[in-house]
């Protein structure tokens, strides 16, 4: 583990092991991830890196197979505990996919679905409209159209929609699985700069194949391998000095 965050640790994971039947995916995964900060996970495809992810609101509980062990606590609240409701465990820790997948509906009840589902009154709605389409950079582009369907959205457009529907319910946490890889050099730049925003608010965790990406937007990367966290550290640590050899061979493009 590198150091005592500023800002605390908002996840803990400890001996985290998890099979999809035979297969054992995560071999005892320990990370301390901080609160508002940005945390990068990489490595080649197959080495777990979204298994990981899921594991953080549960969405592995959908896979029938997947069985899994060990100790993930969020802001110190045991997620996997008989008690919690996992509903509103994603309310708290939000996702956004590697393909946009706005709903068939307008723009303005993208964003109301979550608020209204976890009962927020009808004359607060469109306050919460609003402010997360600002927050999610998206506002000033849509304003005038919001009872349009988001289906006519750009793919960067509609990834930002996503974004502003996780943050409407507002969340601790937003994970991103290699949110950018559907989009253009542009609508990327326009995500990554929003994600550093919202480091402020929320304590993110992004899947990249990106190495460029982490680089330029993460403040620590953890590097999987088959399964393992290789290396946890600050991003510039992973990059300008990692510890390990197969992390090395990693990022200078030996292999993956
Ligand atoms: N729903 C699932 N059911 C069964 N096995 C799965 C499932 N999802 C992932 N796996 C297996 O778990 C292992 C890790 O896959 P995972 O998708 O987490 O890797 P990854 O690092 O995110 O890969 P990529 O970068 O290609 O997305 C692989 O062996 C994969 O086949």
């Amino acid at each position: 583990m590198p150091e005592v965050y500023d800002n605390g640790t908002e996840i803990e994971v400890r001996d985290l092991n998890l099979w999809y039947g035979d297969n054992h995916a995560l071999h005892d995964i320990s990370i301390d991830i901080p609160k508002n900060s940005v945390t990068a996970l990489i490595g080649p495809s197959g080495c777990g890196k979204s298994t990981f992810l899921r594991c953080l609101n549960r969405m592995n509980d959908l896979v029938k197979s997947c069985r899994i062990e060990g100790k993930i606590h969020i802001d110190n609240q045991d997620i996997y505990s008989k008690d919690v409701d996992v509903v509103d465990l994603r309310k708290r820790v939000g996702m956004v996919f590697q393909k946009p997948n706005p709903f068939p509906m307008s723009i303005h009840d993208n964003i109301a679905y979550g608020p209204r589902i976890h009962g927020i009154s009808k004359k607060n709605i469109d306050g919460i409209v609003e402010e997360a389409l600002k927050s999610g950079a998206l506002w000033e582009e849509v304003s005038e159209r919001l009872d349009k369907s988001a289906l006519d959205l750009s793919g960067g457009q509609q990834q930002r929609l996503c974004i502003a529907r996780t943050l409407a319910v507002k969340p601790e946490v937003i994970l991103f699985d290699e949110p950018c890889s559907a989009l253009d050099p542009i609508s990327t730049s326009k995500i990554e700069e929003l994600i550093l925003e919202l480091k402020k608010d929320y304590t993110i965790v992004i899947v990249t194949h990106n190495m460029q990406q982490a680089a330029r937007i993460s403040d620590y990367t953890g590097f999987f391998l088959t399964g393992e966290l290789v290396e946890f550290d600050r991003t510039t640590q992973i990059f300008e000095s990692p510890q390990e050899k197969a992390t090395e061979d990693y990022i200078t493009g030996r292999f993956g």
